[in-house]
């Protein structure tokens, strides 16, 4: 597990750390990481580094400092670098003094800067880093356009330029730094893993400020985080002391939700699957170890329900609701279920009265808060909409998409960076509401069982994939390879 930072936060760490540290020596810490991951990236992709062509662009502020600094060492180092300063008379004055000793090109005109960047072997972007309001200023998009253009990778030094560093998103008009990898000083911070397609893999450079950071108030669980807390039957147990969990989904008509969401129930953890609903015999026949009954009335009793892929939005859709949030057990409401919540305050706050779970995607959540007062926009704050959904409603929130955020009403987030864009398919969502409701069930707590349903149900659909696309019958069948996975990497 691993924490993440927000900017303020890491600048108050930087604070004490800067007054005990000689001048410049924090910058310098990190420059020196920075430089150690460029040099990697131009032997991976050259195979060297002496006459490497290196172009660093340079902001005004300490972003800035760090890209002079990294291009003093790769001067050192024999790379030929090339600093363009997109504000000349705001350039770090030490960083600038110290590159031009070293005899590095300096450029300040734009056409020879867009030239040099179509050339280069790598590109530094130090454009902006933690102190970035709004979007990239001129010229700096024409620069980053050229890089992609010219396909030369581009080492973002903190966040990439033109992303912001709290929320991911790219304000402005969309011209943002797209980096093959990222090196941050310190701290991770939210974009990097709430924009994981902009910022590439992130190398963190520890530059002393662990003692100064606060508890982190987001979290990100790696794999062996998820084996460890993924149930794992005793010698006593049974299946009923694994936990029996309900699904209470699917339809006559379109049955595939229900079978989706049994079977990744039944492949999650080795307690029992009891089924209700009316595709009782489909689920049967695909999944013959799944008890089915017609009605939630009488499925007898379970540890946790999964209510709502395929449910319908009708009156008999809202009665099987009002009957699982009513059982005492841990609830977790997907699909028809949050649409369901959404249109009726008497069943949220029986939600807000149990151990709810719910697992919208962008379009559920927003009619899951259209009751709110100004309902947060995911668009615009990802974590802070969860996070508000979670507080005003009082369930655990799984919200999907390229970073799948959970916030509990106490205010814990956990993100899983790593959204397979495979993910975005029909079904998808019912087999990570059968693995969220089977962990549910095993005693898993909310959040827990969300952050590690959504890291299995992603590495499922990585390794159902293999880059193609991925139907959810095949994410369905690759979890039982991706529990075993995380239950290695323990
Ligand atoms: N503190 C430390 O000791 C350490 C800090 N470290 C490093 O410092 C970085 C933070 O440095 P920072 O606070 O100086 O701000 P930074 O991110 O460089 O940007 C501010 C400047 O950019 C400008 N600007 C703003 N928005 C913009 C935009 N969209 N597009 C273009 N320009 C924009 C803004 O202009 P202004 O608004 O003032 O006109 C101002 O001049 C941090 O990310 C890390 O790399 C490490 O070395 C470790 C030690
Ligand atoms: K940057």
């Amino acid at each position: 597990m691993y924490g993440v930072w927000t900017p303020e936060q890491v600048q108050a760490a930087e604070e004490p750390v800067l007054a005990r540290t000689p001048e410049g020596a924090l910058m310098r810490r990190a420059a020196y990481g920075a430089a150690g991951v460029a040099l990697r990236m131009l032997g991976e992709r050259t195979g060297g580094v002496v006459g490497r062509r290196v172009v660093v662009l340079v902001g005004a502020g300490n972003n800035g400092g760090d890209g002079l600094w990294a291009g003093v060492e790769l001067r050192r180092r024999g790379a030929a670098v090339t600093a363009v300063l997109l504000s000349p008379d705001r350039a770090h004055p030490a960083g600038l003094a110290a590159l031009r000793a070293a005899r590095a090109r300096v450029l300040t005109e734009v056409e020879p800067a867009v030239t040099a960047v179509g050339r280069a072997d790598l590109v530094l972007d130090a454009i902006v880093g933690t102190s970035a309001r709004g979007g990239l200023r001129d010229p700096a998009p024409l620069l980053v356009g050229a890089a992609d253009t010219a396909r030369v990778p581009v080492l973002a030094i903190d966040t990439p330029s033109g992303v912001d560093p709290l929320v991911g998103t790219v304000p402005g008009d969309g011209s943002a730094v797209t980096a093959a990898e990222t090196v941050t000083f310190g701290a991770r911070k939210p974009v990097h893993v709430l924009n994981r397609a902009r910022c590439g893999p992130v190398t963190l450079i520890d530059i002393g400020l662990g003692p100064e950071l606060p508890e982190p108030t987001v979290r990100v669980l790696d794999a062996a985080d998820v084996g460890a807390r993924w149930p794992v039957p005793g010698p006593t147990d049974d299946k009923y002391t694994q936990g029996v969990v309900g699904i209470a989904a699917g339809s006559a008509t379109y049955p595939g939700a229900a079978v989706l969401a049994s079977g990744a129930a039944a492949l999650a953890t080795s307690g029992m699957v009891r089924y209700a609903g009316s595709a009782a015999d489909e689920v049967r026949a695909a999944w013959p170890e799944v008890v089915a009954t017609d009605h939630v009335s009488d499925a007898g009793r379970v540890q946790a329900w999964a209510v709502g892929p395929g449910l319908g939005t009708d009156d008999a859709g809202a009665a099987t609701l009002r009957h699982v949030l009513d059982a005492g057990v841990p609830v977790l409401a997907d699909a028809d279920a949050i649409t369901l919540l959404g249109a009726d305050a008497d069943l949220r706050a029986r939600a807000a009265a149990t151990t709810t779970l719910v697992t919208p995607h962008a379009g559920e959540f927003a009619r899951l808060v259209a009751s709110l007062d100004d309902p947060p926009d995911p668009a615009v704050d990802r974590v802070t909409a969860a996070r508000r959904a979670a507080a005003e409603l009082g369930v655990t929130v799984l919200l999907k998409g390229n970073a799948t955020v959970v916030a509990a009403p106490d205010g814990r987030v956990l993100v899983h960076p790593a959204g397979s864009s495979w993910l975005a398919t029909a079904g998808s969502g019912d087999v990570l509401s059968g693995v969220a409701g089977a962990l549910l069930a095993a005693g898993l707590d909310p959040v827990d069982a969300a952050g590690c349903a959504a890291f299995v149900h992603a590495r499922a659909a990585e390794l159902g994939s293999a880059g193609s696309p991925v139907p959810a019958s095949h994410v369905q069948a690759a979890l039982s390879d991706a529990i075993r996975s995380v239950r290695e990497a323990v």
